[in-house]
């Protein structure tokens, strides 16, 4: 699933990631099969680009997130940064064309709670003066908080020494979200890794964080890949910047395209769904017809036979149940499925229905 840009920041390419929970004693009762989190997944995220992964939680999205930036290693398949893999970046050491310690400098992460960036026991200025001094080791201190109160100035905390000076405690959740915002940005990253960062958010503060997400990608020319479990939100930041919406389902990203495909025609039916739950995105829908099964979300450590959501699809048929979908270009080309009702000329269309 390539992006639209030149040369991808990041790559990723056919990457699985498996959590094995069966150690230790209460592990020999368990399910031993893995927990599948991640299944098989590509994405390319390009210069400049804001990608946004949706989907209902436990989907896989915050293990694909930080599979793409070097947290969590897969357990098949390659993350590519600029081209080097980063984990063969990591056993090379000082042999490697772009070191492990610049790939993680470059790629950055700010979680849904601001808390866990920012030490209670430090006042704000040391918190973010900390990832300066490490990967700056050479800037003198006037200079580092003299760009720590310019960054804050930008971002609207002013008096900056006033917010500066203060512990985390004693400044709002949107402040504490603009502060690690800043924290990573002063690194000057090429992406920026948003795990649910707006989610805890109030609703009013929502847009005004992404607002400033987007001036911020202006000024500094950074990269998203922005994790969200709402629908408008992804929306809104797709159609300000452009950027693109993966849907993902079981591990898998089952849609992907820019706004017009995704929200206003999308083809999955899992996207639909989606969609229908949404209702501010969609004014005309029918109430009654709930575009889901109302099964449990099956578990990802015994996946379905073929497509794994066929089990909850309203237009599941047959041939849903033995076979896997692979990836489908629709419209113009960056429109990409897993669904053969995508594909015209599939057998899906002349099998049987399945859950008459
Ligand atoms: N470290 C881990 N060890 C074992 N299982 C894990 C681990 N991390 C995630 N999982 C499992 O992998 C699956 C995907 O989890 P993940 O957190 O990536 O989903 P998510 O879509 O981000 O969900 P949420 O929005 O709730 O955070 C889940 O079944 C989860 O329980």
């Amino acid at each position: 699933m390539s992006s639209t840009g030149s040369d991808p920041v990041v790559s990723v390419e056919d990457v699985t990631v498996e959590f094995d929970n069966s150690g230790g004693m209460l592990g020999f009762f368990d399910n031993t099969n893995p927990v599948r989190a991640v299944n098989d997944v590509s994405l390319d995220i390009g210069e400049r680009e804001i990608v946004t992964l949706i989907g209902e939680s436990g989907c896989g999205k915050s293990t694909l997130g930080k599979t793409a930036i070097g947290v969590q290693k897969p357990t098949s398949g390659a993350v590519r940064y600029r081209g080097q893999d980063i984990w063969e970046a990591k056993s090379s050491g000082k042999n490697a064309s772009v070191p492990f310690s610049e790939i993680r400098h470059a790629l950055q992460i700010i979680h849904q709670d601001p808390g866990s960036a920012l030490n209670p026991n430090q006042r704000v200025i040391t918190s973010l003066s900390l990832p300066l001094k490490k990967w700056n080791p050479d800037m003198s201190r006037e200079r580092r908080e003299e760009r720590i109160h310019a960054m804050f100035e930008r971002v609207g905390m002013t008096p900056p020494g006033d917010f500066l000076n203060r512990y985390p405690h004693q400044l709002s959740g949107g402040e504490k979200q603009r502060a690690v915002l800043v924290r990573a940005m002063l690194l000057n990253p090429d992406l920026i890794l948003a795990d649910e960062a707006i989610s805890a958010l109030d609703v009013s503060l929502r847009v005004e964080m992404m607002d400033l997400m987007l001036e911020l990608q202006d000024i500094f020319d950074t990269s998203y890949l922005f994790i969200s479990h709402d629908l408008s939100n992804a929306r809104y930041i797709a159609e300000k910047s452009g950027g693109r919406i993966a849907v993902m389902y079981l591990g898998e990203i089952v849609e992907i395209g820019g706004v017009d495909e995704i929200i206003e025609n999308p083809q999955h039916p899992y996207t639909k769904a989606l969609r229908w739950a949404t209702p501010n995105l969609f004014d005309d829908r029918d109430e009654e017809e709930f575009p889901i099964r109302e099964i449990d979300v099956p578990d990802p450590r015994n996946l379905p036979s073929g497509c794994n959501f066929h089990p909850r699809c309203p237009e599941a048929r047959e041939v849903c149940q033995r076979e896997h979908p692979g990836e489908i270009t629709t419209g113009a080309g960056e429109h990409l499925c897993r669904c053969f009702r995508a594909d015209d000329t599939h057998e899906y269309w002349n099998s049987p229905d399945l859950h008459d």
